[in-house]
């Protein structure tokens, strides 16, 4: 049976992000964790979307993992193929945004695709190729402290240029106003000139639907799931999808919920602080986990000391100088293995006393803790905010799941996924 769109997600917050806005735009869509080593039921699915934790990885690794993702979508003849990577556009020093979709291009023998981040209801915008975040450039945004991708350059024409080994060029928001017709022109002029990229600028919703129209005959499409939401009419149109209203209610869970924040985005600690002011939280100390005076097991048990009735946090979250003075002292790869190691051992544990409803922040904390549960595959439900659904894992004891994004989600997302689970 042939998918529709086969997609492959750098992250785990990013896949379930991007499912969502697949869901919304009427594709029944399957999440899953990694690339599947056996049979899978995709249940009449018009998108999948594989979750890997590429981001961060040795490049190599990356794009190896990252071929393996498009080898198996590939047998699936999907009309399109997508990489999926941050609105922030998240990159290590060594890529990955560019060496996986330079890969990924000359597996599927095409020269040509577009970088598109964007992602307005979340405010992430790009004009004349600048990426900005509210309104204030990437690099002023507070991404330029991110424990591992420090984003110190807005310019997205530069930032991939220095990732590829191609050339990259920019459709900008001028031409995006002129419509679909001129923007595919757009495209065409770009690849003709021997770009293999375009960073396409994006003011508003309006530009993400053109650019999904404008995109329909392009093999792969890369960007944040912003460029989802056009997508869906494409295949109405040429008669190859039926869109779906609804993807259906997610199993009922009970029992108590965990909030697990490895995240250190801005608006994360914002979540955390205003969720701490009347809910039990604990504490992760990098420093006492690395000495042995803080224990997953010390964790555990103070959780499970905590009334069932206000859902307990567990929390890592820290300003920038507080991680920096940590990652001075245990570097930067070790710090952020040594929190995701100790969240994912919490998880395994109080997945065996029971708890099945777990809320995570943090895209690579997520990653590691669904690799904890031996989730192989999710169903997306409803949305909590803007790119973050509830949603559900396909197993035998369904477990409740809501995977943040660090930026994404209002102040007080927390208890609004803590009252979705209920
Ligand atoms: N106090 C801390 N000191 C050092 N590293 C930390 C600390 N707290 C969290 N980390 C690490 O920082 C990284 C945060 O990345 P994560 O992807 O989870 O969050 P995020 O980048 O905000 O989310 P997203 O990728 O969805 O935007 C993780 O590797 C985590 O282990
Ligand atoms: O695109 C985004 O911002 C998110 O889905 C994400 O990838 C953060 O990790």
């Amino acid at each position: 049976m042939p998918i529709l769109l086969g997609c492959i997600a750098d992250d785990f917050t990013g896949a379930t992000d991007l499912a969502s806005f697949l869901v919304a735009s009427g594709m029944r869509t399957v999440q899953l964790i990694g690339v599947p080593t056996g049979p899978v039921d995709l249940d009449g699915a018009d998108a999948v979307v594989i979750a890997l934790k590429t981001r961060t990885q040795k490049t190599d690794q990356a794009v190896a993992e990252s071929l393996l993702a498009l080898q198996w979508l590939q047998q699936y003849q999907c009309e399109q193929y997508y990489f999926k990577y941050c609105s922030t556009f998240d990159s290590t020093a060594d890529g990955n945004i560019g060496p996986i979709s330079d890969a990924l291009l000359d597996a599927l023998g095409e020269k040509f695709t577009i970088a598109c981040p964007s992602l307005p209801i979340n405010g992430r915008a790009v004009y004349n190729g600048y990426l900005f975040v509210n309104g204030v450039l990437l690099n002023e945004s507070g991404m330029q402290h991110h424990p591992l991708t420090p984003m110190t350059d807005a310019n997205l024409v530069r930032v991939l240029d220095a990732q590829t080994r191609h050339s990259v060029g920019l459709v900008n928001h001028q031409v995006l106003d002129q419509g679909v017709e001129a923007t595919g022109k757009a495209f065409g002029e770009l690849a003709k000139q021997g770009h293999h990229y375009a960073i396409v600028d994006t003011l508003n919703y309006d530009h993400l639907v053109t650019i999904g129209h404008a995109a329909r005959d392009l093999k792969l499409l890369t960007g944040g799931s912003g460029l989802a939401v056009g997508l869906a009419d494409n295949f109405a149109a040429k008669g190859l999808l039926t869109k779906k209203a609804d993807s259906g209610a997610l199993s009922k869970v009970a029992g108590g919920i965990v909030l697990l924040s490895g995240s250190c985005s801005i608006a994360t600690q914002e979540q955390v602080a205003q969720y701490r002011q009347d809910h039990p939280s604990l504490k992760v100390e990098p420093l006492k986990i690395n000495d042995g005076s803080q224990t997953a097991d010390d964790i555990v048990a103070w959780y499970k000391e905590q009334s069932v009735s206000r859902p307990a946090l567990i929390y890592a979250t820290d300003t920038p100088e507080a991680i920096k003075a940590v990652q001075q002292q245990l570097g930067v790869d070790a710090a952020g293995t040594l929190v995701e190691g100790v969240m994912a051992e919490v998880v395994r544990q109080l997945a065996q006393a029971g708890i099945r409803k777990f809320i995570v922040a943090g895209g690579e904390t997520s990653g590691s803790v669904v690799q904890a549960l031996n989730i192989s595959a999710i169903k997306i439900g409803q949305s909590i905010a803007p790119g973050v659904p509830l949603t559900e894992s396909i197993s035998a004891q369904p477990q409740l799941l809501a995977l943040k994004s660090g930026n994404f989600g209002d102040r007080d997302f927390f208890a609004k996924a803590v009252e979705a689970m209920l």
